[in-house]
C-alpha cells in the first residue's frame, strides 16, 4: 500500500477552486500502487482520482498528461485529465506536481480468461496507432539506459547464480537493442506498464487503461511483450497461457497487423520485458523508498518469467 504524501479534505478544499468541479465532499487515500500518491475524490461534478506524483517532475508530466488527453479524444479508453481554469492539466499541491483524472468504471481482471486477453490486445493496438501524431517526445525512461544505471546498484545484493544471469541478459539486451533488426521496430508512445492492476473491466467489457506514468516512446513490440508478460502467463511458473496468448495477439493483430521484423524480434522481446520488470522490483527491493504504506512486488517472480523466456520459443506473433 503507498500514501507518501497526505491529504485532507481541508487541504483539498481552496487549491480544487481551480478546476470546473466544484467543491469537494470526500476524498479517500487509495492503498494500491508503488510509484505516485493517489485518491479517490469525490466533488459536486462527480468522482476523480486525484494524484501526487513523488517522483516524476514538472517537466516530465506534460508528456503523460497530454498523452491521456490525446489518447482519450481518439476513442482510446483511458482516463481523461481535468484541465484547471488556465488549461494546465497538472498544478502543485503540497510543493509537489498533481492533477485530477476522470475515474474509470469497474475493476482490476485480476485472474483473466482469453476474452479479457482480446479486449487488451485490441485497445493497446489501437492505443499504438492512436499514439502514432502524439507530437511530444519522451523515451521510456524505464529503458535500456536505466537499465545499464540499476545493474550495478543491485548486482552486490545477489548471490552469484543470479546476478550471472543478469550480466548475460543485460550482455544480449545490449546486442540486440543495437541491431539493425531492432532499428527496424516501429515506434512511438507505449504504456510500458500495463499490467492486470493498470486495466479495468466491467465484466467481460475492457472499461480503460491507466497509470501511464511509465509511459514513453519505445517499440511498440516492446509493450506487446511488457502486457503479454503480465496478461497471458501462469502466475506460478512464468510460462505462456496458449489460449490467451492466441486471444490476446489475434485481437492485436486485427488492428494492427504484425510485421515479419516483429516476429524474427518477439522472442528477444519477451526476454526485455522480463528483465526490465526483473531489474526494477529488485532496485526498488535494495534501494526502499519512504512510504506510510508500501509493499515491495516480488522480483524472482521476472527472474523466472526471464529463464522460461530464454528457454522456450516464443509463439507466433501471427497465424
Ligand atoms: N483513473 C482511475 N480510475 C479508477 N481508479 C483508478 C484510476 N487511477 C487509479 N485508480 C486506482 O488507484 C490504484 C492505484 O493507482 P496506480 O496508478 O496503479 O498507482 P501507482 O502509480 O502509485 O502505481 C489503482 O489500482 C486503481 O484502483
Ligand atoms: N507493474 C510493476 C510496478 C509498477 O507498479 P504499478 O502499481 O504502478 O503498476 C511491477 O509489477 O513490478
Amino acid at each position: 500500500m503507498a500514501v507518501f504524501t497526505s491529504v485532507s479534505l481541508d487541504d483539498v478544499q481552496p487549491w480544487i477552486a481551480q478546476f470546473p468541479l466544484g467543491r469537494a465532499t470526500a476524498i479517500k487515500g487509495i492503498a494500491s500502487g508503488i510509484e505516485n500518491s493517489n485518491f479517490f475524490l469525490t466533488t459536486e461534478r462527480g468522482e476523480y482520482v486525484l494524484t501526487i506524483f513523488e517522483n516524476l517532475s514538472f517537466d516530465q508530466l506534460p508528456f503523460y498528461l497530454r498523452l491521456m488527453e490525446h489518447l482519450a479524444a481518439r476513442g482510446v479508453l483511458v482516463p481523461a485529465p481535468v484541465p484547471n481554469d488556465k488549461g494546465e492539466l497538472c498544478v502543485p499541491l503540497h510543493g509537489k506536481p498533481a492533477a485530477i483524472v476522470s475515474k474509470l468504471h469497474g475493476s482490476s481482471e485480476l485472474a483473466p480468461r482469453p476474452v479479457h486477453c482480446a479486449e487488451v490486445g485490441a485497445m493497446l493496438a489501437k492505443m499504438h496507432l492512436a499514439g502514432r501524431d502524439f507530437p511530444l517526445h519522451q523515451p521510456n525512461l524505464r529503458g535500456l539506459a536505466w537499465w545499464h544505471g540499476a545493474a550495478p546498484a543491485v548486482l552486490p545484493h545477489m548471490a552469484e547464480p543470479e546476478a550471472a544471469l543478469l550480466r548475460a541478459e543485460m550482455h544480449f539486451q545490449q546486442a540486440f537493442h543495437a541491431s539493425a533488426l531492432y532499428a527496424r521496430l516501429q515506434q512511438g508512445p507505449v504504456h510500458a506498464d500495463l499490467f492486470r492492476n493498470n486495466v479495468m473491466f466491467d465484466g467481460e467489457r475492457l472499461t480503460g487503461f491507466f497509470d501511464f506514468y511509465f509511459a514513453g516512446c519505445d517499440t511498440w513490440l516492446f509493450d506487446v511483450a511488457v502486457t503479454i508478460n503480465d496478461w497471458c502467463v501462469d502466475l506460478d511458473t512464468g510460462v505462456l497461457d496458449e489460449a490467451r496468448v492466441r486471444a490476446f495477439l489475434d485481437a492485436y493483430h486485427a488492428v494492427r497487423p504484425f510485421t515479419a521484423d516483429e516476429q524474427e524480434a518477439w522472442q528477444a522481446m519477451l526476454r526485455a520485458g522480463a528483465l526490465r520488470f526483473w531489474l526494477s522490483r529488485l532496485y526498488d527491493l535494495h534501494q526502499p523508498r519512504e512510504a506510510e504504506m508500501l509493499t515491495p512486488h516480488d522480483p524472482t517472480h521476472f527472474e523466472r518469467i526471464l529463464r522460461e523466456r530464454i528457454a522456450t520459443p516464443a509463439p507466433s506473433l501471427y497465424q
